[in-house]
Order: structure tokens, then sequence, then C-alpha cells
């Protein structure tokens, strides 16, 4: 039996994970929310740690909202950089195997192709640098950790853009949706089946992999898509705007390539 622990699992991807954790007979969940376990707390983090026995840690805690990051930086930063710090000191002193989870926003968008995972990241907002950050640290005190790339999540849970959309439709005439960035929109109940395939028997090569739903399409087809499947497309009109305002940048291209693509 391995032990797995999951930070930040009250949210979007923790959620996701806890849906399918039961379907693992071999594998034994301890779910921790931002209640139960702080991630930038180090002392506690450390006593769980010690008292846990875990095999691996996957990491959904962060700060999560790009607008607001670039407003309070310290806030991204304390959580995606310095928590985990915390604990990627804390699986190195245990020989926990951590799986982390980061971003397509860690690139500057000016590529005309899709990312690899060896490409050069160069954050243009403080979400995306804060995370970069993370990955930093992961790499300066583990030899033993998975970082994944993902983009553009949602699922049923939380405040996604495709439940924001789904949420306006039924209240706004028109919705007007950015052309001006193209990315891969990745249902995070997909990413939490791949995660699972890092705790098998056989180990994965560790580093850094992306992982996306593989269709690349900018904000604005995603809408459209999104409309579509909820049968909502007649309901409410689209329209396309190059500059839709937001406090943060957000990069153009941000395609990840992946390895099965
Ligand atoms: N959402 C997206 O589109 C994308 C997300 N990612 C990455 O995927 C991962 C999962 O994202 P997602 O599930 O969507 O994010 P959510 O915002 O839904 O969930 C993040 C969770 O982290 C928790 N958290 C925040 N601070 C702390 C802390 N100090 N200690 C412990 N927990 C904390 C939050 O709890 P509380 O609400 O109580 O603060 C929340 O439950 C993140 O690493 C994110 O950067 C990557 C690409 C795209
Ligand atoms: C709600 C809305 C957004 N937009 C624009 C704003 C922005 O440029 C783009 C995406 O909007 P959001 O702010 O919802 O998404 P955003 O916060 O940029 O999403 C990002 O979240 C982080 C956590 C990640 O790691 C990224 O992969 C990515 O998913 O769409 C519109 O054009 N019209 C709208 O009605």
């Amino acid at each position: 039996m391995k032990n797995v622990l999951v930070t930040g699992a009250a949210g979007q991807l923790g959620r996701c994970i806890k849906k399918v954790a039961s379907n693992y007979k071999s594998l034994s969940f301890v779910f921790k929310d931002s209640k139960d376990l702080d991630i930038t707390n180090k002392e506690k983090v450390d006593a769980f740690f010690i008292s846990g026995n875990f095999d691996f840690c996957i990491n959904c805690a962060a700060y999560t909202n790009v607008d607001d990051a670039e407003r309070f930086p310290e806030m991204a930063y304390a959580v995606n950089a310095d928590g985990v710090k915390c604990l990627a000191e804390a699986c190195s002193s245990n020989d926990v195997k951590l799986i982390h989870i980061s971003t397509d926003y860690v690139f500057d968008g000016t590529k005309q192709s899709p990312y690899l995972p060896e490409d050069v990241p160069n954050p243009i907002n403080a979400y995306g640098k804060s995370k970069l950050r993370g990955e930093k640290y992961i790499q300066e005190f583990l030899e033993q950790y998975y970082i994944v790339r993902t983009s553009w999540l949602y699922s049923e849970y939380g405040n996604n853009f495709y439940n924001t959309i789904l949420k306006k439709a039924k209240t706004e005439k028109k919705l007007s949706i950015t052309t001006d960035q193209i990315g891969c929109p990745t249902n995070a109940n997909n990413l939490a089946l791949f995660l699972m395939g890092f705790l098998k028997a056989a180990i994965k090569p560790y580093g850094i992999y992306h992982f996306t739903d593989g269709e690349a399409m900018t904000w604005y087809e995603f809408a459209a898509r999104i409309l579509r499947e909820n049968r909502m497309d007649d309901v409410v009109r689209l329209e396309k705007v190059k500059n839709y305002r937001t406090f943060a940048v957000r990069p153009k291209n941000s395609v990840l390539k992946i390895r099965h693509d």
C-alpha cells in the first residue's frame, strides 16, 4: 500500500482527484485542505510529514487568481513559491516524491509553436513568476519530483472559465470574449487521471511534464464550444474582442506540447 498526501484538496483539481481516488485500491490517500494543512506553515508541514509516512505528495495548493496575484504579488509568492519550498524541503527530508502542478503561464507567449517542457520559461505576470519560482525550489531541493504543467483547467468544480461563461450566459445577452490568446483547455478530471499514472509501480522518469487535452483554441472558441455543449448558443450572443481588459497580462500563445500528441 502506498500513502499519498494531497494538499490543497478542496480546490478544483483536489476534488477531481478525490472523486477517482477510491478506484485505486493499492493507494491510501490523505486529503488536506488549506485549513487542515497550510503549506506556508513550515513547522506544521514538517511535523505533519514526520508523522505521515507518505510515499507521494500531490500538491494541488496554489494561489490561482491571476489578476489578484498581480495586485497582491506577495500573496501569490507566499503560496506558489514559499509554500512549495516548504513542501519540497519536507519531501526531501522524508524521502517523499513530490508531484506538483504548474502552469502554461510560466511562458511569455512569444513562441510561434507549442511549448516543450525544456523550453525556457519567461513569465510575464506575477502568477506565472510565482509559479516558476515554485518550480525552481523543487528542482533545487529535490531529485524525486514530477512537475506537471497544464493549462486552462476546467471542471464541474470552482470558478473556472467554463463555469464563468455558463453563469454569465444565464444573465447577459451578449458576451465579449478575447481572440487574443491561444491555449489548450484541459478538463481537470483528465489531469487527475494522468496524475494517477505517476503513482503506479513502474516509476516514470522524474522531471517536467506537460499535460493538456491536446486541442488548441482561443478563449473565444472555447466559449463558443461551452455554449454549444450546453445548448445555450442561441440564448446568448458571442462577440469577438481583441483586447478584453484585465489587470494582469496573459501570454498570447500558451499551447503546451504534450508527449502523447
Ligand atoms: N485553474 C487553472 O486554470 C490552472 C491551474 N493550474 C495549477 O493547477 C493546480 C490546481 O489548480 P486548481 O485546482 O484549479 O486551483 P484552485 O484555486 O481551485 O485550488 C487551489 C487550492 O489551494 C488552496 N490553497 C491556497 N493557499 C493554500 C495554502 N497556503 N495551503 C494549502 N492550500 C492552499 C486553496 O484553498 P483556499 O480556497 O481555502 O485558499 C484551494 O482550495 C495549481 O497549482 C494551479 O496553479 C495550472 C494551469 C491551469
Ligand atoms: C470572463 C471573461 C474572460 N475573458 C478573457 C480574460 C482572459 O484574457 C481570458 C481568460 O479568462 P480568465 O481570467 O477566466 O482565465 P485565467 O485566469 O487567465 O486562466 C488561467 O488561470 C491560471 C490559474 C492558469 O494557470 C492558466 O492556465 C489559465 O487557466 O479570457 C473574456 O474575454 N471575456 C470574459 O467574459
